[in-house]
C-alpha cells in the first residue's frame, strides 16, 4: 500500500516485481478481477491494488485453513512415516519456491539450493513460509519489496496454489467453461490413472474441475507452464491443481496428478537446468531458451551481457548458441542432421585406417592443337596394346591405364571449359592436370586459361611439353615462358614437373605416367572402397535402345550391380555396368570409371552421384532435391556481385574478392592487375585468378562462375555467348574505360559504400554494312540493327573484335532520309557518331541509356 501511496503511477510489472510474480501473473489475475488492464505497462490503481490484496487474503485465509488441515495431517504421517512427510514437506516447500522462482527468473540457483538444502531444511522452509503467509494474509498488507516481500510473495503464492487447488481453485474453476474444464479433467484422470491407486479416482471428480482451471488460468503464464511440469513429476495432486487455478501458473492438465480428496503434497523440487543438450543446428532465441529450460527473458538477458542484443524470434547461430549453453554451465553435443537431399555437401569422415590408396584422375589441358586428344589417344592405345589386349575399348567419357601395377583414371573430355564447366557445378573429379604445350608453338592463350583454371581448382599441374619430334621444338622456351605462370621447372630450382613428350610419336609416354604416379604418392590419393558409392556422373545420354546411360566416376565406395541411387535429380537401380575396356563389372571401386544403365532420365555432367539403401528412398530424395533446385532457382543468385559484396564481407564468408581481369592490351591488363592488388579493406583482398588480353569470353565466365569471381573488362566487351552465359550464370561482368573507375568501383564495394546511381542499359546493336564518306558530314554508316534498337538519343560505343574502339554520343540516325527517332531490329538505318569518323565495315554499334538504379 505504502508504495502506492507514495508514488504517482504504479505500473503493473513494478507491482508484480514488488511481490516476486510476473507481470503476467498479475494481469491474469487483475483479469479474472474483472479490472481492465492491457499490459504489464498498465497504471494500477489505487482501488485494483487493494482488489489485488484482497483476492490474496482471501487465498491466505483459506490457505490458513488448509494448511491447518495439511499440518494435522502431515503430522499424522509423521508419527508413523517419518521418511516420507519430510519429504512432502520439503516438496510443499519447494513448491513455493518453484514458482517464486518462476516470477524472479532465478530458478536455476534457487532450484538447485533449494534442492540441496531440500531434505533437511525441508520442513523449516516450510515453516517459514507458513509463517510468513498467514503474517501476510493477517496484515493484508501488500508486501514491500526487498527480501521481506520476496518472501512474503513466495508464502503467497506459495500458499495461494496449495489452497486454492483443494477447494477455492475448484470453485473458482466452476465459473470457467465447462468444456475445457472436461476435456482437461478428462486428460488428469489419465495421469491420476497412471500413477494408480483407487485414491487417484477419488480425486477425479476435483481433479477434473481444476484441470479445467488450470487450463484457463494457464493462458497467460506458458512460462510458469515449465514449472509445473516438474510438479507434476512428483505428483503435486490437487493443491497443484488449485495452485495453478488460483495463481493463474498456467500449467497444462497434465502437469497434475490427482491424488483423491484429501491431497497431499509431494514434490521434489528439481533443477530444471539440463546437464547436456543436443543441437541440431542454428535456433531461435525461444527454441534454445526451451532446450535450456529457461525463460526467454532469462536468455536474453543472457545474450545482452554477452553483447548481443537479440529478440525471442532472433536465429542464433551455432557459436553463440554453444557461449550461451555454457555460461549456463549446460554442455552442448552439436548433431547436425546430415541433409540426405544435399548429399554432396556432406562430407563424409572415414576412420584413416580405413581408406585404401585409389588411382589419380587426371585431366589434360591445354591450348588448341597442341596435342591434347592425340596424347590422350597415345596414352590410351599404348597401354591397351601393353596390357588389356582383347578389350574392345569404349568411350565412357574416362579410362583407366596400368603402370607398373598400379592405376591411373584419365578423364576423356579434353580443355579447361569442360573441366571447369563440371567445377562449376560443385563436382571436384579430377586430382590433377596435365598441361599440354607444343614444343614448337610454346605458350599461347589457352595455355594461360588453362593454367589458370587449375590454379583456381588449386590442382597439382605435371607440364607435358608435346611435338617434341618436330624440328623446330623448343622445350627450353616453353620452360622459360612458363616461369612467368609460377611454373618453374625443378631443374630450375622449381617444383613443377615437366615432361618432354611426343604424342604422335608416343615418346615420353611412360615418363609422364611415371610422374603422375609420383605426384599421386606425395599427394595420397585415398578413398573408402568399403561402403556405399559416390561419384560424379561425367557424362550421360539416352540410348535407343539401352534408355538412359550414364558415365559415372566412382569417387568412394564401392558401387554394385543392384545398387538403388541418386542421380543428379534423378534416381534409379544400376542394372548393367561395364567399364572403358567394355567388360561387365559387377562392383566398381574408387576413381573408376563405369557405364551403368539402370537410370529413370538422364543426368546432367557434373551430376551427383550416391548410393542410397533402396528405390524408394532414393525416389524421395531425388524428388526432394529436383523441388529444391526448382525453389533455389526462382530464388536469388547465391554469386558475389559488387552490389552485394559489402554483404558477404561483413557476413564473414569472403576473404578474397576473385578477380577475372580481361583488357585490350597487356599495358592495360597489368596496370590494372597492379592497383588491383594494392586494395585491402577489412582484411579482404583482391585476387586476380586469370587475366589476360581479348574480349570476355565463355571460358571466363564459366571459370568466374566457378570460382565465385567477378569479371573485369578493360575496354574489352563480352561476346554474345559470354553475355548469355553470364546471364544464365548470374556473374558480375564490369566494364570500363579507365583505371581509376575500376579501382574506385571495387574499392567502394569493399567498404559498402558502392553508390551505382546510374547503370548502363544496352538497347541495342548495329552491324555497320557499309561506309559513306559524305564531305560536310563525315562518315555515315550504314547499318542493320541486329538486335533490340537503336535510339538518337542514346548513347553509343564502336566495337571492332570484341575492343572498344569509341564512345560517345549518336550524332545523327536516319531511315533513308528522314531523320529517325528510333530504329527497332531487322530495319536497316544510317548511324553517324559525334566526333568519330573511322568506321569500318563489320564494326558493331552498342546503343546505351544510363538508367537510375535503385540500390
Ligand atoms: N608432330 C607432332 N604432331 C602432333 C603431336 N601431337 C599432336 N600432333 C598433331 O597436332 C594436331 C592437333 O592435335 P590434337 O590432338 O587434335 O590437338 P588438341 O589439343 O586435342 O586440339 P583441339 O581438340 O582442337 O583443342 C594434330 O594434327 C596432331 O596430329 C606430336 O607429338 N608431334
Amino acid at each position: 500500500m505504502s508504495k502506492q501511496e507514495s508514488k504517482d503511477k504504479l505500473r503493473v510489472y513494478e507491482y508484480a516485481k514488488s511481490l516476486n510474480m510476473s507481470s503476467k501473473e498479475i494481469i491474469t489475475i487483475l483479469k479474472r478481477l474483472d479490472i481492465p488492464v492491457n499490459n504489464h505497462m498498465s497504471v494500477m490503481e489505487n482501488d485494483a491494488v487493494s482488489k489485488v490484496e484482497n483476492f490474496f487474503k482471501e487465498i491466505k485465509s483459506n490457505a490458513a485453513k488448509q494448511s491447518g488441515a495439511g499440518t494435522a495431517q502431515i503430522h499424522a504421517q509423521k508419527t508413523e512415516q517419518p521418511k516420507i512427510q519430510q519429504e512432502k514437506q520439503v516438496s510443499m516447500n519447494n513448491k513455493k519456491t518453484n514458482q517464486n522462482q518462476s516470477s524472479t527468473n532465478s530458478r536455476p540457483q534457487s532450484g538447485q539450493d533449494n534442492r540441496r538444502s531440500g531434505s533437511p531444511s525441508g520442513q523449516g522452509g516450510q515453516n517459514r513460509s507458513g509463517g510468513q503467509r498467514q503474517g501476510n494474509a493477517g496484515s493484508g498488507n501488500r508486501p514491500q519489496g526487498g527480501s521481506a516481500p520476496r518472501q512474503q510473495s513466495g508464502g503467497s503464492v506459495g500458499s495461494r496454489p496449495q489452497n486454492s487447488g483443494q477447494r477455492d481453485g475448484g470453485a473458482s474453476v466452476g465459473s470457467r467453461p465447462q468444456n475445457s474444464g472436461q476435456r482437461d479433467g478428462g486428460a488428469t484422470v489419465k495421469t491420476a490413472e497412471r500413477s494408480g491407486g483407487g485414491q487417484n479416482r477419488g480425486g477425479q471428480g476435483g481433479g477434473n474441475r481444476s484441470g479445467g482451471n488450470n487450463r484457463n488460468n494457464g493462458g497467460g503464464g506458458g512460462r510458469q507452464g515449465g514449472n509445473n511440469r516438474f510438479e507434476d513429476r512428483t505428483g503435486g495432486g490437487g493443491q497443484n491443481r488449485g495452485n495453478a487455478g488460483r495463481g493463474g501458473k498456467g500449467g497444462k492438465f497434465n502437469n497434475n496428478r490427482g491424488r483423491g480428496g484429501q491431497q497431499e503434497q509431494r514434490r521434489e523440487k528439481i533443477d530444471n537446468t539440463p546437464k547436456k543438450i543436443i543441437v541440431r543446428g542454428e535456433m531461435t532465441v525461444g527454441e534454445t531458451a526451451k532446450l535450456l529450460h529457461k525463460d526467454a527473458s532469462e536468455v536474453i538477458k543472457k545474450l545482452i551481457m554477452l553483447g548481443t542484443m537479440a529478440t525471442i524470434n532472433q536465429e542464433l547461430d551455432m557459436d553463440t548458441i554453444l557461449l550461451l549453453a555454457g555460461d549456463f554451465g549446460v554442455e552442448v553435443e552439436v548433431k547436425i542432421p546430415v541433409e540426405e537431399d544435399r548429399f554432396e555437401t556432406t562430407e563424409e569422415n572415414d576412420e584413416p585406417e580405413s581408406l585404401t590408396t585409389r588411382p589419380p584422375v587426371v585431366t589434360i589441358m591445354g591450348h588448341v592443337d597442341h596435342g591434347k586428344t592425340t596424347l590422350l589417344d597415345a596414352i590410351r592405345s599404348t597401354n591397351v596394346i601393353g596390357g588389356e589386349a582383347g578389350g574392345i575399348t569404349q568411350h565412357i567419357g574416362a579410362y583407366q591405364v596400368e603402370i607398373n601395377s598400379k592405376k591411373i583414371t584419365f578423364l576423356d573430355t579434353p580443355g579447361h571449359e569442360a573441366f571447369t564447366a563440371m567445377r562449376a557445378r560443385g563436382a571436384q573429379v579430377t586430382d590433377m592436370t596435365i598441361i599440354v604445350v607444343a614444343a614448337d608453338d610454346g605458350v599461347m592463350p589457352q595455355t594461360v586459361e588453362a593454367i589458370n583454371h587449375a590454379k583456381a581448382a588449386g590442382l597439382p599441374i605435371i607440364v607435358a611439353v608435346n611435338k617434341i619430334d618436330k624440328p623446330d621444338a623448343n622445350p627450353d622456351k616453353v620452360k622459360q615462358e612458363l616461369t612467368e605462370y609460377e611454373l618453374v621447372p625443378e631443374e630450375w630450382g622449381g617444383d613443377t614437373i615437366f615432361v618432354n613428350v611426343s604424342a604422335k610419336q608416343k615418346m615420353g609416354l611412360e615418363d609422364l605416367l611415371e610422374m603422375i604416379l609420383l605426384v599421386a604418392e606425395v599427394n595420397e590419393y585415398k578413398a573408402n572402397p568399403d561402403k556405399r558409392a559416390r561419384g560424379t556422373i561425367i557424362e550421360a545420354e539416352l540410348d535407343k535402345g539401352r534408355g538412359s546411360v550414364a558415365r559415372i566416376l566412382v569417387q568412394n565406395g564401392t558401387l554394385k550391380v543392384g545398387d538403388a541411387f541418386v542421380a543428379g535429380n534423378c534416381f534409379g537401380r544400376v542394372r548393367a555396368m561395364v567399364n572403358d575396356k567394355g567388360r561387365r563389372l559387377k562392383e566398381a571401386g574408387p576413381s573408376t570409371p563405369v557405364e551403368i544403365t539402370g537410370l529413370t532420365e538422364v543426368p546432367l555432367a557434373g551430376d551427383p552421384f550416391m548410393v542410397f539403401e533402396d528405390e524408394r528412398k532414393a525416389r524421395a530424395i531425388a524428388e526432394k532435391r529436383a523441388t529444391t533446385q526448382r525453389q533455389s532457382e526462382l530464388g536469388s543468385n547465391t554469386r558475389v556481385t559488387l552490389d552485394d559484396l559489402f554483404q558477404h564481407i561483413k557476413d564473414g564468408e569472403m576473404k578474397d574478392l576473385n578477380v577475372i581481369i580481361k583488357g585490350d592490351v597487356q599495358g592495360s591488363v597489368e596496370a590494372l592487375k597492379g592497383s588491383l592488388n594494392k586494395i585491402e579493406v577489412e582484411g579482404v583482398r583482391v585476387k586476380i585468378i586469370h587475366s589476360s588480353v581479348g574480349a570476355i569470353n565463355e571460358s571466363d565466365i564459366i571459370l568466374a562462375a566457378a570460382s565465385n569471381a567477378i569479371v573485369i573488362g578493360f575496354n574489352v566487351r563480352p561476346d554474345n555467348q559470354a553475355k548469355a552465359t553470364a546471364d544464365s550464370e548470374k556473374v558480375d561482368i564490369r566494364l570500363h574505360r579507365v583505371i581509376y573507375n575500376v579501382i574506385e568501383e571495387i574499392e567502394q564495394a569493399m567498404k559498402g559504400m558502392l553508390d551505382p546511381i546510374y547503370k548502363e542499359n544496352i538497347i541495342g546493336h548495329a552491324e555497320v554494312r557499309n561506309v559513306f564518306k559524305v564531305s560536310k558530314v563525315g562518315t555515315i554508316a550504314g547499318c542493320m540493327i541486329t538486335s533490340g534498337k537503336i535510339s538518337r538519343n542514346a548513347e553509343a560505343r564502336l566495337i571492332r573484335d570484341g575492343i572498344v574502339i569509341f564512345e560517345g554520343k549518336i550524332d545523327s540516325l536516319k531511315r533513308f532520309k528522314d531523320d529517325a527517332k528510333e530504329v527497332a531490329q531487322g530495319y536497316e538505318c544510317g548511324i553517324t557518331l559525334d566526333g568519330y569518323n573511322d568506321v569500318k565495315e563489320n564494326d558493331v554499334i552498342e546503343a546505351f541509356v544510363m538508367e537510375t538504379v535503385e540500390r
